[in-house]
C-alpha cells in the first residue's frame, strides 16, 4: 500500500472521532481535545502502516509477534482513541495546579485506556507504551492550553519532564525489594534500564532531541513521508534503550538493533538508494532473533504527533 493511499485511507476515522461541523456557526461542535485525539489516532495508524518496519507489525508481516497483526493494532487504536481527548481535557482541568500534579491526574485515564485496549485485543499488549507516551503529550497540551502557554516542543518537553521527574525513583529505584510486576520493572532490576519511565522523566529526550530534528530535516529536504518515517525510526532505534528489546534478547539484543540502525544511518539513511531493501533484510534478521523494538515504534508515533501539534498551534490560536 503506497503511503499516499494509506494516508488517504486514514481519514475514514472511527465515527466517534469525527467532528461533524453543522452549517450554522452557533452550533459548531469543534473540540480541541477531539482534534488532538484524531491526530493521536493518525500517528498510531501512520506508525503501524509504515512498511517495512524491522521486527514490528506492519502491512507486510507481523514482525516478531505471534499474538498480534495489523488488524489487532487497528482495533486497539479505535478502542483507545477516545481516551486521548480525555488526556487533553484532564490536562486543562489541572492547569490551575502545579505541573507536578499532572501525572496523578492522567494515570487513572491511562489505566482505563489500557483496560479498553486489553478488552479490544483479548489481552494482547499492543499499545501500553503508546498510551503512556502519547497520553503524556496530550495531557501536556491540555495543561499548556489551560495556562495560555505556547504549545511547542520545548514547553511539551518541560511539562512532561517536570510531571514525571520522580517516576523512576518512586516506581523503580524504591521498589527493587519487590518482585518485578512488569517487564519494565524487571528490566530495571536486572539491568538498571528505566524504559518508558526514564524516557518520560527526561521529557521524552529521544523524541525531542533526536527524532524530531531528524524528521524535520527530512521534511526540509522534501523527502517522501515514508522515507522520512523510516529515517526517523532508525534514529530512534539507534538512540533508544528499548526495554522490549532487552526483555526479549538481553543487552545483546538491544545492542544488535542499535548498531544495525546506526550502520544504516551511516550509509546515508533516507539518502541511501537501497534503504528499503536494507530494512527488509533488517526485518528478516530481527524476526529470526525474535526481537521487536516496540518502544521505538511508540516514539516514532510520538515524534510525528509532536511535530503536527506544534504546527497546528503555530498556525492557529485556540483561545
Ligand atoms: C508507566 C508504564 C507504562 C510502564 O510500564 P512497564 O512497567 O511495563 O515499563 P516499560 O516496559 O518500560 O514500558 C512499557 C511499554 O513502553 C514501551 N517502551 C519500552 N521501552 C521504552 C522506552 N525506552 N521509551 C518509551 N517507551 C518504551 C513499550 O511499549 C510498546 O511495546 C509493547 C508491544 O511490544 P511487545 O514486545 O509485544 O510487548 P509485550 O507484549 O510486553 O512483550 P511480549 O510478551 O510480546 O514479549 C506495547 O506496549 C507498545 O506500546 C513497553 O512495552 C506503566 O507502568 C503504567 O503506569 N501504566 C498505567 C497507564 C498509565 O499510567 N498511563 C499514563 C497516562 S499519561
Ligand atoms: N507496529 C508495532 N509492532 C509491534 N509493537 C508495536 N508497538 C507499537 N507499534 C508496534
Amino acid at each position: 500500500m503506497t503511503m499516499n493511499v494509506m494516508i488517504d485511507s486514514l481519514f475514514d476515522l472511527p465515527q466517534e472521532a469525527t467532528v461533524v461541523v453543522p452549517s450554522s456557526p452557533s452550533t459548531q461542535t469543534f473540540s480541541l481535545p477531539k482534534l488532538v485525539s484524531r491526530l493521536a489516532y493518525h500517528a498510531m495508524m501512520l506508525e503501524v502502516h509504515l512498511t517495512p518496519k524491522p521486527g514490528l507489525v506492519d502491512a507486510l508481516n507481523n514482525g516478531s509477534h505471534d499474538d498480534m497483526t495489523l488488524a489487532t493494532f487497528v482495533v486497539s487504536a479505535n478502542a483507545i482513541v477516545p481516551y486521548f481527548a480525555q488526556f487533553v481535557d484532564t490536562g486543562t482541568a489541572h492547569a490551575h495546579l502545579p505541573v507536578t500534579a499532572l501525572l496523578s491526574g492522567l494515570r487513572p485515564i491511562g489505566v482505563e485506556a489500557e483496560q479498553a485496549m486489553f478488552s479490544a485485543t483479548h489481552g494482547v499488549n499492543t499499545h501500553k507504551g503508546m498510551i503512556f507516551n502519547l497520553g503524556l503529550i496530550c495531557g501536556a497540551v491540555g495543561w499548556l492550553q489551560g495556562n495560555h502557554l505556547q504549545v511547542d516542543e520545548l514547553h511539551i518537553k518541560e511539562v512532561i519532564r517536570q510531571s514525571c521527574q520522580f517516576l523512576v525513583y518512586d516506581e523503580l529505584k524504591r521498589c527493587t525489594q519487590h518482585a518485578a510486576a512488569t517487564a519494565g520493572e524487571q528490566m530495571y532490576q536486572q539491568y538498571g534500564l528505566t524504559g518508558a519511565r526514564g524516557e518520560a522523566a527526561s521529557g521524552l529526550t529521544t523524541v525531542m532531541n533526536y527524532a524530531l530534528p531528524a524528521y524535520r530535516e527530512c521534511l526540509i529536504e522534501g523527502v517522501a513521508t515514508e522515507q522520512a518515517l523510516w529515517h526517523t525510526l532508525l534514529v530512534i532505534m539507534a538512540n533508544n534503550d528499548d526495554s522490549n528489546l532487552v526483555h526479549r534478547g538481553g543487552i545483546e539484543g538491544l545492542r544488535f538493533v542499535q548498531d544495525r540502525a546506526s550502520y544504516l544511518l551511516k550509509l546515508g539513511g533516507y539518502r541511501y538508494p537501497n534503504l528499503e531493501s536494507e530494512l527488509m533484510a533488517f526485518d528478516r534478521d530481527l524476526i529470526a532473533k525474535h526481537l521487536s523494538p516496540g518502544g521505538s515504534a511508540d516514539l516514532l508515533a510520538a515524534a510525528w504527533l509532536v511535530h503536527e501539534l506544534v504546527q497546528l498551534f503555530e498556525n492557529e490560536s485556540f483561545g
